[in-house]
Protein backbone atom coordinates (compact mmCIF):
# COMPACT_ATOMS: atom_id res chain seq x y z
CA UNK A 1 0.00 0.00 0.00
CA UNK A 2 1.13 3.48 -1.26
CA UNK A 3 1.11 6.60 1.00
CA UNK A 4 1.43 10.17 0.86
CA UNK A 5 3.83 12.24 3.26
CA UNK A 6 2.15 15.74 3.29
CA UNK A 7 4.05 18.59 4.91
CA UNK A 8 0.73 21.07 5.55
CA UNK A 9 0.64 24.88 5.65
CA UNK A 10 2.23 26.02 2.11
CA UNK A 11 -0.28 28.51 0.45
CA UNK A 12 -0.78 27.53 -3.03
CA UNK A 13 -0.60 29.33 -5.96
CA UNK A 14 -1.19 28.70 -9.96
CA UNK A 15 -3.77 27.23 -12.29
CA UNK A 16 -4.95 24.06 -12.69
CA UNK A 17 -6.62 22.00 -15.67
CA UNK A 18 -8.95 19.36 -14.23
CA UNK A 19 -9.25 16.04 -15.79
CA UNK A 20 -11.68 14.14 -17.52
CA UNK A 21 -14.69 12.79 -15.51
CA UNK A 22 -13.93 9.40 -13.93
CA UNK A 23 -17.76 8.99 -13.82
CA UNK A 24 -18.77 9.78 -17.65
CA UNK A 25 -15.46 7.77 -18.42
CA UNK A 26 -16.35 4.72 -16.98
CA UNK A 27 -20.32 4.87 -18.50
CA UNK A 28 -18.70 6.00 -22.08
CA UNK A 29 -16.30 3.15 -21.46
CA UNK A 30 -19.30 0.71 -21.74
CA UNK A 31 -21.07 2.14 -24.38
CA UNK A 32 -18.23 1.28 -26.90
CA UNK A 33 -19.29 -2.17 -27.22
CA UNK A 34 -22.45 -1.50 -28.69
CA UNK A 35 -20.96 -1.37 -31.75
CA UNK A 36 -18.51 -2.83 -34.04
CA UNK A 37 -17.34 0.23 -35.72
CA UNK A 38 -14.20 2.95 -33.93
CA UNK A 39 -15.52 4.87 -31.16
CA UNK A 40 -12.73 7.47 -30.42
CA UNK A 41 -12.91 9.09 -27.15
CA UNK A 42 -11.19 12.05 -26.07
CA UNK A 43 -10.01 13.17 -22.60
CA UNK A 44 -9.74 10.13 -21.07
CA UNK A 45 -8.00 10.76 -17.26
CA UNK A 46 -5.02 8.24 -16.65
CA UNK A 47 -6.47 7.04 -13.24
CA UNK A 48 -6.53 3.47 -12.10
CA UNK A 49 -10.53 2.63 -12.39
CA UNK A 50 -10.29 3.92 -15.77
CA UNK A 51 -7.35 2.20 -16.93
CA UNK A 52 -8.68 -1.39 -15.54
CA UNK A 53 -11.61 -0.71 -17.06
CA UNK A 54 -9.88 -0.19 -20.50
CA UNK A 55 -7.80 -3.29 -19.33
CA UNK A 56 -10.68 -5.41 -19.35
CA UNK A 57 -12.18 -4.25 -22.30
CA UNK A 58 -9.17 -5.18 -23.86
CA UNK A 59 -9.06 -8.60 -22.66
CA UNK A 60 -12.34 -9.38 -23.78
CA UNK A 61 -11.44 -8.65 -27.30
CA UNK A 62 -11.40 -5.06 -28.04
CA UNK A 63 -8.96 -3.41 -29.81
CA UNK A 64 -7.78 -0.22 -28.05
CA UNK A 65 -5.37 2.02 -30.02
CA UNK A 66 -4.58 4.87 -28.08
CA UNK A 67 -3.75 8.29 -30.19
CA UNK A 68 -2.84 11.02 -28.46
CA UNK A 69 -2.14 11.73 -24.34
CA UNK A 70 -5.91 11.60 -23.38
CA UNK A 71 -7.60 9.92 -27.01
CA UNK A 72 -8.43 6.31 -27.35
CA UNK A 73 -10.25 4.93 -30.37
CA UNK A 74 -11.89 1.09 -29.50
CA UNK A 75 -13.17 -1.22 -31.78
CA UNK A 76 -15.94 -3.89 -31.09
CA UNK A 77 -15.91 -5.89 -33.77
CA UNK A 78 -14.50 -9.39 -32.69
CA UNK A 79 -14.96 -10.05 -29.02
CA UNK A 80 -14.03 -12.92 -26.92
CA UNK A 81 -17.57 -13.44 -25.31
CA UNK A 82 -15.75 -17.05 -23.81
CA UNK A 83 -13.51 -14.38 -21.62
CA UNK A 84 -17.11 -13.39 -19.56
CA UNK A 85 -17.20 -17.15 -18.05
CA UNK A 86 -13.57 -16.93 -16.78
CA UNK A 87 -12.01 -16.53 -13.46
CA UNK A 88 -9.84 -13.81 -14.53
CA UNK A 89 -13.10 -11.71 -15.74
CA UNK A 90 -14.87 -11.75 -12.03
CA UNK A 91 -12.10 -11.32 -10.79
CA UNK A 92 -11.16 -7.79 -12.08
CA UNK A 93 -15.04 -6.73 -12.74
CA UNK A 94 -15.28 -7.54 -8.53
CA UNK A 95 -12.55 -4.41 -8.04
CA UNK A 96 -14.46 -1.91 -10.26
CA UNK A 97 -17.53 -0.32 -9.86
CA UNK A 98 -18.02 1.12 -13.20
CA UNK A 99 -17.94 -2.60 -14.26
CA UNK A 100 -21.49 -3.47 -13.91
CA UNK A 101 -22.32 -0.90 -16.86
CA UNK A 102 -20.96 -4.20 -18.95
CA UNK A 103 -24.25 -5.72 -18.43
CA UNK A 104 -26.41 -3.22 -20.34
CA UNK A 105 -24.15 -3.14 -23.40
CA UNK A 106 -23.34 -7.04 -23.46
CA UNK A 107 -27.19 -7.97 -22.96
CA UNK A 108 -28.62 -5.67 -25.90
CA UNK A 109 -25.50 -6.51 -28.89
CA UNK A 110 -24.88 -10.37 -27.51
CA UNK A 111 -27.96 -11.37 -25.63
CA UNK A 112 -25.98 -12.59 -22.77
CA UNK A 113 -24.12 -10.92 -19.95
CA UNK A 114 -22.07 -11.90 -16.73
CA UNK A 115 -21.06 -10.22 -13.53
CA UNK A 116 -19.80 -10.44 -10.14
CA UNK A 117 -20.80 -8.08 -7.42
CA UNK A 118 -18.72 -4.99 -8.71
CA UNK A 119 -16.71 -3.14 -6.78
CA UNK A 120 -16.25 0.18 -5.88
CA UNK A 121 -16.00 2.46 -2.77
CA UNK A 122 -17.28 0.46 0.61
CA UNK A 123 -19.57 3.40 1.70
CA UNK A 124 -22.52 1.55 2.77
CA UNK A 125 -25.18 -0.54 1.10
CA UNK A 126 -25.16 -0.41 -2.86
CA UNK A 127 -28.14 -2.50 -3.74
CA UNK A 128 -28.41 -3.30 -8.08
CA UNK A 129 -32.07 -3.52 -7.77
CA UNK A 130 -32.39 -0.50 -10.44
CA UNK A 131 -30.30 -1.99 -12.45
CA UNK A 132 -31.69 -5.39 -12.69
CA UNK A 133 -35.10 -4.60 -12.69
CA UNK A 134 -34.82 -1.90 -15.63
CA UNK A 135 -33.28 -4.36 -17.57
CA UNK A 136 -35.55 -7.02 -16.85
CA UNK A 137 -38.14 -5.34 -17.93
CA UNK A 138 -37.11 -5.21 -21.33
CA UNK A 139 -37.03 -8.76 -21.12
CA UNK A 140 -33.70 -10.46 -19.99
CA UNK A 141 -33.47 -13.44 -17.42
CA UNK A 142 -31.27 -12.69 -14.15
CA UNK A 143 -30.21 -15.40 -12.39
CA UNK A 144 -28.14 -15.63 -9.58
CA UNK A 145 -24.86 -18.10 -9.35
CA UNK A 146 -24.19 -18.75 -6.19
CA UNK A 147 -21.60 -21.32 -6.04
CA UNK A 148 -19.45 -18.70 -8.80
CA UNK A 149 -20.45 -15.35 -7.66
CA UNK A 150 -21.92 -14.35 -10.15
CA UNK A 151 -25.45 -12.89 -11.87
CA UNK A 152 -26.19 -14.47 -15.22
CA UNK A 153 -28.28 -12.17 -17.79
CA UNK A 154 -29.71 -13.72 -20.76
CA UNK A 155 -32.14 -12.20 -23.38
CA UNK A 156 -33.21 -13.23 -26.75
CA UNK A 157 -34.41 -10.25 -27.64
CA UNK A 158 -34.96 -6.97 -25.72
CA UNK A 159 -38.82 -5.30 -26.22
CA UNK A 160 -39.06 -1.17 -24.60
CA UNK A 161 -41.12 -0.64 -22.08
CA UNK A 162 -42.28 1.67 -19.60
CA UNK A 163 -40.47 2.07 -16.42
CA UNK A 164 -40.43 4.17 -13.09
CA UNK A 165 -37.34 3.49 -11.63
CA UNK A 166 -37.18 2.77 -7.50
CA UNK A 167 -34.63 5.38 -7.62
CA UNK A 168 -32.57 7.57 -9.73
CA UNK A 169 -29.62 5.44 -9.82
CA UNK A 170 -26.74 6.85 -12.03
CA UNK A 171 -24.99 4.00 -12.90
CA UNK A 172 -28.50 1.49 -13.32
CA UNK A 173 -30.29 4.18 -15.78
CA UNK A 174 -27.09 4.03 -17.76
CA UNK A 175 -26.79 0.36 -18.01
CA UNK A 176 -30.82 0.50 -18.93
CA UNK A 177 -29.88 3.26 -21.53
CA UNK A 178 -27.61 1.22 -22.78
CA UNK A 179 -29.77 -1.79 -22.94
CA UNK A 180 -32.67 0.06 -24.34
CA UNK A 181 -31.33 1.70 -27.20
CA UNK A 182 -31.00 -1.22 -29.06
CA UNK A 183 -33.93 -3.02 -27.65
CA UNK A 184 -37.53 -3.38 -29.79
CA UNK A 185 -39.77 -0.90 -29.84
CA UNK A 186 -40.19 2.64 -27.52
CA UNK A 187 -38.12 2.67 -23.73
CA UNK A 188 -39.73 4.75 -21.47
CA UNK A 189 -37.74 5.55 -18.31
CA UNK A 190 -39.33 7.49 -15.45
CA UNK A 191 -37.13 8.93 -12.22
CA UNK A 192 -33.88 8.50 -14.76
CA UNK A 193 -31.10 10.15 -13.04
CA UNK A 194 -29.83 13.07 -15.62
CA UNK A 195 -26.25 13.89 -14.05
CA UNK A 196 -24.15 15.48 -17.13
CA UNK A 197 -22.35 11.95 -16.47
CA UNK A 198 -25.41 10.95 -18.25
CA UNK A 199 -26.10 13.56 -20.42
CA UNK A 200 -23.03 13.00 -22.29
CA UNK A 201 -23.77 9.29 -22.38
CA UNK A 202 -27.52 9.87 -24.32
CA UNK A 203 -25.52 12.43 -26.42
CA UNK A 204 -22.67 10.13 -27.70
CA UNK A 205 -25.28 7.12 -27.96
CA UNK A 206 -27.68 9.55 -30.48
CA UNK A 207 -24.25 10.83 -32.34
CA UNK A 208 -23.79 6.20 -32.35
CA UNK A 209 -27.66 6.31 -34.07
CA UNK A 210 -29.90 5.93 -31.27
CA UNK A 211 -33.14 7.97 -30.37
CA UNK A 212 -33.26 9.13 -27.06
CA UNK A 213 -35.05 11.97 -26.18
CA UNK A 214 -35.44 14.13 -22.88
CA UNK A 215 -31.94 14.13 -22.03
CA UNK A 216 -31.22 16.15 -18.74
CA UNK A 217 -34.52 15.59 -17.58
CA UNK A 218 -35.83 12.39 -15.38
CA UNK A 219 -37.98 10.96 -18.22
CA UNK A 220 -36.00 9.58 -21.03
CA UNK A 221 -37.98 8.14 -24.13
CA UNK A 222 -35.59 6.37 -26.12
CA UNK A 223 -37.03 4.48 -29.57
CA UNK A 224 -35.14 1.21 -30.47
CA UNK A 225 -33.28 0.77 -33.45
CA UNK A 226 -31.75 -2.19 -34.65
CA UNK A 227 -27.64 -1.25 -35.04
CA UNK A 228 -25.30 1.71 -34.13
CA UNK A 229 -22.34 3.02 -35.77
CA UNK A 230 -18.98 4.62 -34.50
CA UNK A 231 -18.76 7.95 -33.05
CA UNK A 232 -16.39 10.87 -31.61
CA UNK A 233 -16.37 11.68 -28.18
CA UNK A 234 -15.32 14.16 -25.94
CA UNK A 235 -15.43 13.88 -21.83
CA UNK A 236 -16.38 16.98 -19.98
CA UNK A 237 -14.36 18.22 -17.08
CA UNK A 238 -15.08 16.71 -13.48
CA UNK A 239 -17.19 18.21 -11.86
CA UNK A 240 -15.98 16.65 -8.61
CA UNK A 241 -12.46 17.62 -9.38
CA UNK A 242 -13.07 20.74 -9.90
CA UNK A 243 -14.94 21.08 -6.26
CA UNK A 244 -11.88 19.31 -4.81
CA UNK A 245 -10.03 21.95 -5.81
CA UNK A 246 -12.41 24.67 -4.64
CA UNK A 247 -12.20 23.33 -1.59
CA UNK A 248 -8.28 23.32 -1.55
CA UNK A 249 -7.94 26.72 -1.95
CA UNK A 250 -10.86 27.94 0.64
CA UNK A 251 -8.79 25.07 3.47
CA UNK A 252 -5.33 26.68 2.52
CA UNK A 253 -6.15 29.77 2.12
CA UNK A 254 -4.78 29.97 -1.83
CA UNK A 255 -5.25 32.04 -4.54
CA UNK A 256 -6.09 29.07 -7.38
CA UNK A 257 -7.85 29.21 -11.08
CA UNK A 258 -9.40 26.50 -12.21
CA UNK A 259 -8.75 26.00 -15.63
CA UNK A 260 -11.52 25.12 -18.53
CA UNK A 261 -14.10 24.14 -15.88
CA UNK A 262 -17.45 23.67 -17.91
CA UNK A 263 -19.20 25.94 -15.46
CA UNK A 264 -22.68 25.39 -17.34
CA UNK A 265 -22.49 21.52 -16.35
CA UNK A 266 -20.97 22.67 -12.26
CA UNK A 267 -25.22 22.54 -11.46
CA UNK A 268 -25.55 23.86 -8.03
CA UNK A 269 -21.97 22.64 -6.39
CA UNK A 270 -20.31 26.71 -7.16
CA UNK A 271 -23.43 27.92 -4.86
CA UNK A 272 -23.11 24.94 -2.46
CA UNK A 273 -19.53 26.53 -2.00
CA UNK A 274 -20.80 29.50 -1.26
CA UNK A 275 -23.35 28.62 0.88
CA UNK A 276 -20.02 27.88 3.08
CA UNK A 277 -18.72 31.34 2.33
CA UNK A 278 -16.56 30.84 -0.02
CA UNK A 279 -16.07 33.48 -2.57
CA UNK A 280 -15.45 32.23 -6.04
CA UNK A 281 -15.77 33.47 -9.41
CA UNK A 282 -16.80 32.36 -12.65
CA UNK A 283 -14.29 34.07 -15.42
CA UNK A 284 -15.05 33.32 -19.13
CA UNK A 285 -14.69 29.16 -18.27
CA UNK A 286 -12.40 29.13 -15.49
CA UNK A 287 -13.01 29.51 -12.07
CA UNK A 288 -11.21 31.92 -9.94
CA UNK A 289 -10.73 31.42 -6.24
CA UNK A 290 -9.43 34.27 -4.31
CA UNK A 291 -7.07 33.63 -1.16
CA UNK A 292 -9.91 33.98 1.43
CA UNK A 293 -8.63 33.68 5.33
CA UNK A 294 -11.81 33.44 6.62
CA UNK A 295 -15.02 32.46 4.96
CA UNK A 296 -18.35 32.50 7.09
CA UNK A 297 -20.98 30.07 6.51
CA UNK A 298 -24.51 31.26 5.48
CA UNK A 299 -27.56 30.71 8.20
CA UNK A 300 -30.80 29.98 6.36
CA UNK A 301 -33.43 32.82 5.70
CA UNK A 302 -34.86 32.03 9.08
CA UNK A 303 -31.96 32.01 10.71
CA UNK A 304 -31.50 28.64 11.10
CA UNK A 305 -28.36 26.66 11.01
CA UNK A 306 -26.77 25.90 7.18
CA UNK A 307 -27.54 21.98 6.16
CA UNK A 308 -25.41 20.53 3.14
CA UNK A 309 -27.16 17.68 1.57
CA UNK A 310 -26.86 15.13 -1.40
CA UNK A 311 -29.51 14.85 -3.05
CA UNK A 312 -29.89 13.02 -6.94
CA UNK A 313 -28.92 15.45 -9.64
CA UNK A 314 -30.03 18.30 -10.19
CA UNK A 315 -29.29 17.75 -6.37
CA UNK A 316 -25.79 18.06 -4.68
CA UNK A 317 -23.55 15.18 -5.90
CA UNK A 318 -22.85 13.20 -2.54
CA UNK A 319 -19.22 12.75 -4.00
CA UNK A 320 -18.38 15.93 -2.26
CA UNK A 321 -19.85 16.23 0.98
CA UNK A 322 -16.41 14.75 2.53
CA UNK A 323 -14.69 17.52 0.73
CA UNK A 324 -17.06 20.34 2.08
CA UNK A 325 -17.64 18.94 5.24
CA UNK A 326 -13.48 19.29 5.36
CA UNK A 327 -14.09 22.85 4.34
CA UNK A 328 -15.68 23.92 6.85
CA UNK A 329 -13.80 22.68 9.73
CA UNK A 330 -11.74 26.39 9.40
CA UNK A 331 -15.00 28.42 8.11
CA UNK A 332 -16.36 30.52 10.57
CA UNK A 333 -20.00 29.18 11.88
CA UNK A 334 -21.09 25.59 11.96
CA UNK A 335 -22.91 23.38 9.11
CA UNK A 336 -24.95 20.33 9.39
CA UNK A 337 -23.90 17.80 6.74
CA UNK A 338 -25.93 15.26 6.13
CA UNK A 339 -25.10 12.41 3.48
CA UNK A 340 -28.36 10.66 2.71
CA UNK A 341 -27.52 8.44 0.24
CA UNK A 342 -24.75 6.64 1.73
CA UNK A 343 -24.68 5.37 5.24
CA UNK A 344 -20.54 4.52 5.86
CA UNK A 345 -19.18 7.87 4.15
CA UNK A 346 -19.16 10.07 7.05
CA UNK A 347 -17.09 7.63 9.67
CA UNK A 348 -13.80 9.14 8.14
CA UNK A 349 -14.58 12.27 10.88
CA UNK A 350 -12.38 10.39 13.41
CA UNK A 351 -9.32 11.20 11.67
CA UNK A 352 -10.26 14.93 11.49
CA UNK A 353 -11.35 15.18 15.27
CA UNK A 354 -7.96 13.66 16.40
CA UNK A 355 -6.27 16.52 13.88
CA UNK A 356 -8.29 18.79 15.82
CA UNK A 357 -11.50 19.51 13.87
CA UNK A 358 -14.39 20.21 16.16
CA UNK A 359 -17.10 17.83 14.64
CA UNK A 360 -19.82 15.92 16.20
CA UNK A 361 -20.84 12.37 14.31
CA UNK A 362 -25.19 12.38 14.83
CA UNK A 363 -25.53 9.49 13.49
CA UNK A 364 -24.05 7.43 9.98
CA UNK A 365 -25.63 10.04 8.05
CA UNK A 366 -25.20 13.60 9.70
CA UNK A 367 -22.11 15.74 11.18
CA UNK A 368 -22.52 18.87 12.95
CA UNK A 369 -18.99 21.01 12.09
CA UNK A 370 -17.87 23.78 14.11
CA UNK A 371 -15.91 25.87 11.87
CA UNK A 372 -12.52 27.26 13.88
CA UNK A 373 -12.27 30.42 12.32
CA UNK A 374 -8.95 29.53 11.61
CA UNK A 375 -8.26 30.46 15.41
CA UNK A 376 -6.81 26.60 15.64
CA UNK A 377 -4.58 25.12 13.16
CA UNK A 378 -6.00 21.26 12.60
CA UNK A 379 -2.31 19.78 13.34
CA UNK A 380 -0.65 16.82 11.06
CA UNK A 381 -2.05 13.40 11.93
CA UNK A 382 -1.25 9.76 10.52
CA UNK A 383 -4.20 8.43 8.48
CA UNK A 384 -5.79 5.51 6.00
CA UNK A 385 -7.92 6.60 2.98
CA UNK A 386 -11.14 4.81 3.39
CA UNK A 387 -12.91 5.60 0.51
CA UNK A 388 -11.72 7.82 -2.81
CA UNK A 389 -13.71 10.76 -1.75
CA UNK A 390 -12.52 10.88 2.09
CA UNK A 391 -8.76 10.03 0.62
CA UNK A 392 -8.95 13.31 -0.91
CA UNK A 393 -10.81 15.09 1.96
CA UNK A 394 -7.90 14.05 4.21
CA UNK A 395 -5.43 15.32 1.50
CA UNK A 396 -7.15 18.57 1.61
CA UNK A 397 -7.30 18.69 5.54
CA UNK A 398 -3.31 17.62 6.04
CA UNK A 399 -2.34 20.56 2.92
CA UNK A 400 -3.93 23.08 5.47
CA UNK A 401 -2.85 21.39 8.80
CA UNK A 402 0.68 22.51 10.51
CA UNK A 403 2.99 20.01 10.49
CA UNK A 404 3.51 16.51 8.96
CA UNK A 405 0.89 13.94 7.85
CA UNK A 406 0.82 10.52 6.14
CA UNK A 407 -2.02 9.41 4.36
CA UNK A 408 -1.93 5.22 3.97
CA UNK A 409 -3.78 3.53 1.48
CA UNK A 410 -3.65 6.25 -1.48
CA UNK A 411 -4.76 3.48 -4.13
CA UNK A 412 -8.26 4.99 -3.35
CA UNK A 413 -7.38 8.90 -4.23
CA UNK A 414 -5.36 7.16 -7.47
CA UNK A 415 -8.75 5.49 -8.35
CA UNK A 416 -10.06 9.11 -9.16
CA UNK A 417 -7.43 11.69 -8.93
CA UNK A 418 -5.15 11.69 -12.02
CA UNK A 419 -1.03 12.27 -10.94
CA UNK A 420 -2.55 14.04 -7.79
CA UNK A 421 0.94 14.78 -6.25
CA UNK A 422 3.05 16.15 -9.34
CA UNK A 423 -0.59 18.20 -10.48
CA UNK A 424 -0.41 20.15 -6.86
CA UNK A 425 3.25 19.87 -6.36
CA UNK A 426 3.09 22.51 -9.43
CA UNK A 427 0.91 24.33 -7.14
CA UNK A 428 3.40 24.94 -4.33
CA UNK A 429 1.93 21.88 -2.36
CA UNK A 430 4.80 19.35 -0.23
CA UNK A 431 3.37 15.72 -1.37
CA UNK A 432 6.02 12.49 -1.62
CA UNK A 433 4.54 9.41 -2.52
CA UNK A 434 5.94 6.58 -0.84
CA UNK A 435 5.53 3.15 -2.35
C1 LIG B 1 -19.21 4.93 -10.99
C2 LIG B 1 -20.19 5.96 -10.59
O1 LIG B 1 -20.77 6.64 -11.41
N1 LIG B 1 -20.37 6.11 -9.28
C3 LIG B 1 -21.28 7.13 -8.79
C4 LIG B 1 -22.69 6.59 -8.84
O2 LIG B 1 -22.71 5.38 -8.11
P1 LIG B 1 -23.97 4.40 -8.22
O3 LIG B 1 -24.57 4.49 -9.58
O4 LIG B 1 -23.48 3.09 -7.75
O5 LIG B 1 -24.96 5.04 -7.18
P2 LIG B 1 -26.55 5.08 -7.24
O6 LIG B 1 -26.97 6.31 -7.96
O7 LIG B 1 -27.07 3.78 -7.72
O8 LIG B 1 -26.93 5.23 -5.71
C5 LIG B 1 -26.08 5.72 -4.73
C6 LIG B 1 -26.72 5.56 -3.35
O9 LIG B 1 -27.71 6.50 -3.21
C7 LIG B 1 -28.94 5.91 -2.89
N2 LIG B 1 -29.95 6.67 -3.63
C8 LIG B 1 -29.83 6.84 -4.98
C9 LIG B 1 -30.81 7.53 -5.68
C10 LIG B 1 -31.89 8.05 -4.96
O10 LIG B 1 -32.81 8.67 -5.54
N3 LIG B 1 -31.94 7.89 -3.63
C11 LIG B 1 -30.99 7.20 -2.95
O11 LIG B 1 -31.08 7.06 -1.74
C12 LIG B 1 -28.80 4.47 -3.34
O12 LIG B 1 -29.64 3.61 -2.58
C13 LIG B 1 -27.35 4.21 -3.11
O13 LIG B 1 -27.09 3.83 -1.79
O14 LIG B 1 -23.60 7.55 -8.29
C14 LIG B 1 -23.36 7.85 -6.91
C15 LIG B 1 -24.46 8.79 -6.47
O15 LIG B 1 -24.38 10.03 -7.11
C16 LIG B 1 -21.96 8.44 -6.76
O16 LIG B 1 -21.69 8.59 -5.39
C17 LIG B 1 -20.91 7.52 -7.37
O17 LIG B 1 -19.67 8.20 -7.44
C1 LIG C 1 -18.15 6.53 -4.96
C2 LIG C 1 -17.39 6.81 -6.00
O1 LIG C 1 -16.92 5.93 -6.89
P1 LIG C 1 -17.42 4.42 -7.16
O2 LIG C 1 -18.89 4.53 -7.47
O3 LIG C 1 -16.63 4.00 -8.34
O4 LIG C 1 -17.13 3.63 -5.91
C3 LIG C 1 -16.96 8.21 -6.29
O5 LIG C 1 -16.53 8.47 -7.42
O6 LIG C 1 -17.05 9.07 -5.39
Amino acid sequence: MASFVIEGGHKLHGEIVPQGAKNEVLQVLCATLLTDEEVTIENIPNILDVNNLIQLLRDMGMKVSKSGSDTYTFQADNLNLAYLESDDFLNRCSKLRGSVMLVGPLVARFGKAMIPKPGGDKIGRRRLDTHFLGIQKLGASFEYDAVNGRFCINAEKLKGAYMLLDEASVTGTANIVMAAVLAEGVTTIYNAACEPYLQQLCRMLNRMGAKISGIASNLLTIEGVSSLKGCSHRVLPDMIEVGSFIGMAAMTGSEITIKDVSYQNLGIIPDSFRRLGIRLEQRGDDIFVPAQEHYQIESFIDGSIMTIADAPWPGLTPDLLSVMLVVATQAKGSVLIHQKMFESRLFFVDKLIDMGAQIILCDPHRAVVIGHDRNFCLRGGNMTSPDIRAGIALLIAALGAEGNSRIHNIEQIDRGYQHIEQRLTALGARITRIE
